[in-house]
Order: structure tokens, then sequence, then C-alpha cells
């Protein structure tokens, strides 16, 4: 694996999407040819499984189906953009990547976080992010900042205590991959966010 592989997560509307395309911008600006993609989805069968999972009609699902599902829009995802990107020396921006399966299947659906390791272990093979922002912002405001993007999803459908348990679950992922997770504090301006993530990855380049 040549290139960068960076990931951004966190809970609804911390404003992921936001930043990616700023981090992008910047990243492009200074010479690095960027892949930007996002999961799920990403390729056009991912993209079919993103509409199966997230459809608004939200049809019962059963949560092993659903991390299943995740995992199997991931493993194309994988095999057919990123590692691909990654072997031409090509850095890749993910929104969201397998920490949300950790999280929003682990622990918002209670799958536990080693089952949902194995399943993606078999998606993922050794492609792992070098650097992943988890971006930190409570569901009050996060999904407050997305009532004015029409109809929710599936997933943004969840009563409060499921986004609850998600932002807790967010909070201990630092702990078990202290290595490549940067914390940024999303509840600041979209600047002060950028600049925090530019300063970072300065300096896994350099060092
Ligand atoms: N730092 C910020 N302060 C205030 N509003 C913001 C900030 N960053 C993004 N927003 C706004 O919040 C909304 C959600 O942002 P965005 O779509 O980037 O979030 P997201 O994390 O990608 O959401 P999701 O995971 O649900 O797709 C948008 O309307 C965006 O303009
Ligand atoms: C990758 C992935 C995502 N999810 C959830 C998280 C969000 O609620 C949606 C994706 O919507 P977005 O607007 O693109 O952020 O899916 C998940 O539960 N598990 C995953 O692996």
């Amino acid at each position: 694996m040549k290139g960068l592989f960076i990931t951004i997560e966190g809970p609804d509307g911390s404003g992921k999407s936001t930043q990616i395309k700023k981090l992008a911008d910047y990243l492009e600006q200074a010479g690095h040819a960027v892949v930007l993609t996002r999961e799920p989805g990403g390729t056009k069968i991912s993209e079919k499984i993103r509409e199966i999972i997230l459809d608004k009609d939200n049809i019962e699902m059963d949560p092993v189906t659903e991390a299943l599902l995740y995992a199997a829009s991931r493993a194309q995802h994988v095999a057919e953009v990123i590692r691909p990107a990654l072997k031409e020396g090509k850095t890749v921006i993910c929104d969201r990547f397998v920490d949300s399966s950790i999280v929003y299947q682990g622990i918002g659906r209670e799958l536990g976080i080693e089952t949902v390791e194995n399943i993606n272990c078999i998606a993922v093979k050794n492609t792992l992010p070098h650097i992943t922002f988890l971006f930190q912002l409570c569901p009050e405001i996060g999904l407050g900042r997305k009532t004015q993007q029409g109809e929710k999803d599936r997933l943004e459908q969840e009563a409060l205590d499921f986004h609850q348990k998600v932002f807790e679950g967010y909070k201990g992922l630092k702990e078990l991959y202290p290595d490549r997770i940067v914390v940024v504090d999303a509840s600041r301006s979209i600047e002060e966010v950028h600049r925090d993530m530019v300063m970072a990855i300065e300096k896994r380049i350099k060092g």
C-alpha cells in the first residue's frame, strides 16, 4: 500500500462531508492525487447496497443482515476503488469506513465489536486507514444540523437513544486504535475544524 489512506468518522451531521471537500482541495493544491469516496457507496454495486440499507421506507432489517450489507458494500469498494488507488500511490479520503460498522452495528445494534471486526476482516483484508479523523459532536446538535436536509434515511430515523449510543461508542474508539485516530471537536466553526485537520495531516506526512 503506497498511498495515504485517510478516513473521516463521526455521528450523523457532525460535518464530515463539509470537511472532506475542504481537505481534498487542500491536498490537491499541495500536489496530491486525491480520490474522494464514501461508505456505504463508492462503486455501482456499493451504491445499490446503500439504497437498500438506507431506504427511507424503513423496512425492518435484522442487525446481522445490516452488518453484512455494510461489509459487502465495503468489500466491493475496497477491491474496486480503494486498494487500486493506494497501489498507484494516490491519497484516498473516505467518508466513513470500518469504524462506522464497529460503532453503529457493534455498539448501536449491540452485535459486539469483535463480531463486527470479524465480519469486516474478510471485506478489507489488510487495507486499513493510516489516519482517521474522529469528529465528536453530540447527537442533539448533529441531528439538529441535518433537519433542513429533507427526508431522513433509515439510520437517521432511529430514536435519540440509538444516536446517543453511537456518540458514546465513538468516544471509546481512540482507546481501541490510539495510533491512527485523531479526535476533532466538531462543535467549532468550519474553518477551525479544517485548520486542525490540516495541522494533523502535515504532522503525519512530515513524520
Ligand atoms: N462546523 C460546523 N458548524 C455548523 N454547521 C456545520 C458545520 N459543519 C457542517 N455544518 C452543516 O451541518 C450540516 C451537516 O453537515 P455535513 O453534511 O457535512 O455532515 P455529515 O457528518 O457529512 O453528515 P452525515 O454523516 O449525516 O452525512 C450541513 O448543513 C453543513 O452545512
Ligand atoms: C459505513 C457505515 C455507515 N453506517 C451508517 C451511518 C449513517 O447513518 C449512514 C450513512 O449515511 P451518510 O449520510 O453517508 O453518513 O449509515 C453504518 O451504520 N455502518 C457503516 O458501516
